[in-house]
């Protein structure tokens, strides 16, 4: 049996830091471990300009604990009066990694995102002739459509028509919650991925109804049937370089979960990797975690690996059940089951 495990430092592909003293509290659970991420734009307002996500990379970096190693990978919110020329003037400043794509209204903060798909065609266009990939949130926010079907129907109805019509966009489908999606990722070509997330490979439908509600792990997408997530588990653990971690670490007080609306997110950056290794053992695929969480992300975007690296070791590792913040307490997702290993 293995009791150590050494890996390329890992990078987190879709990542919520909010801002302020939010910010200020979570970002150091992230770069504990993790040497790069690519940082979600739903602020209030939302980082929509260059020159927004200019501001925010130095109110990230004016946060950063001491001693830290780590690149936020900035990202811009399109709306349908986003600008290709401004997109294409960030991504050649080297501001911006990546363009967000919030249907309007599917989460939190994405009342500002795109709701008539044809008026953002012109920055697809700029976005496939300069390389710059485009992520998704992929939900229809169709009232008549099941909040579990959501996701599928995106496929058919938004994202494959924005995919024949514009071949040289770069996507990746953010989140993925379905076998729909992993099918469809697989059945894509080159210029397609997904992130995958540490709890939707942890929970499925029944953690947040079944006993009880738990709004702890009500997270977008909703966690579907456990046929989905076990698809989600083959995909993680099956080497395929097209299936990256992506945690959507989505802080939110207690306070803001713990209500008759409560918000959508699940907290996961201060135990993913523990998550993880146990994930990937009991799939028998510890031999497959560098890849997801360390190699594929970067050859997909196009980044070198990192240089150096983390271990792992069989030990349980020990954190809290909730972080403090000035906003008050934030909820570590608990996976209900023990963790075997500790990034030392
Ligand atoms: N995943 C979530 O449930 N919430 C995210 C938004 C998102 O990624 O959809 C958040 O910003 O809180
Ligand atoms: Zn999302
Ligand atoms: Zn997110």
């Amino acid at each position: 049996m293995t009791d150590t495990l050494t890996i390329r430092r890992p990078d987190d592909w879709h990542l919520h830091l909010r801002d302020g003293d939010m910010l200020r509290a979570v970002l150091p659970q992230t770069t504990a471990h993790f040497a790069r991420a690519i940082i979600m734009p739903n602020l209030v307002p939302p980082v929509v300009t260059g020159a927004q996500a200019a501001a925010y990379r130095d109110r990230i970096m004016a946060a950063m604990p001491k001693g830290a190693d780590f690149t936020p990978l900035m990202t811009l919110y399109l709306t349908e009066d986003t600008d290709p020329e401004d997109v294409a003037k960030a991504h050649a400043d080297g501001l911006i990694t990546a363009v967000k794509l919030y249907p309007a209204g599917a989460t939190t903060n994405s009342a500002s995102g795109v709701s008539d798909f044809k008026k953002v065609a012109k920055v697809f266009e700029k976005m496939a002739e300069i390389g710059l990939p485009l992520c998704t949130h992929g939900e229809v926010t169709d009232p008549e459509i099941d909040i579990f079907d959501r996701e599928a129907v995106f496929i058919d109805r938004v994202l494959d028509p924005i995919r024949k019509t514009h071949p040289d966009l770069r996507v990746i489908m953010e989140h993925i919650t379905t076998s729909d999606a992993a099918d469809y990722v697989k059945a894509g070509n080159d210029n397609l991925a997904a992130t995958i997330t540490t709890h939707h490979l942890v929970i499925n439908r029944n953690h947040i109804l079944a006993g009880g509600i738990k709004p702890h792990y009500y997270c977008l997408p909703v966690a579907k049937r456990e046929i989905h997530r076990l698809a989600l588990r083959a995909a993680a653990t099956s080497g395929h370089s097209r299936f990256f971690l992506g945690t959507d670490s989505a802080p939110h007080t207690d306070a803001n979960k713990l209500l008759p609306c409560g918000c959508a997110g699940c907290f996961t950056a201060t135990n993913t990797m523990s998550i993880l290794a146990e994930v990937f053992e009991q799939e028998d695929a510890l031999d497959q975690l560098e890849g997801f969480t360390s190699l594929n992300g970067p050859a997909f975007y196009g980044l070198p690996v990192n240089d150096d690296t983390i271990t792992l070791s069989r030990t349980p590792p020990s954190y809290p059940e909730h972080i403090e913040t000035g906003d008050g307490p934030v909820t570590v997702f608990d996976p209900q089951m023990p963790l075997n290993w500790s990034v030392i």
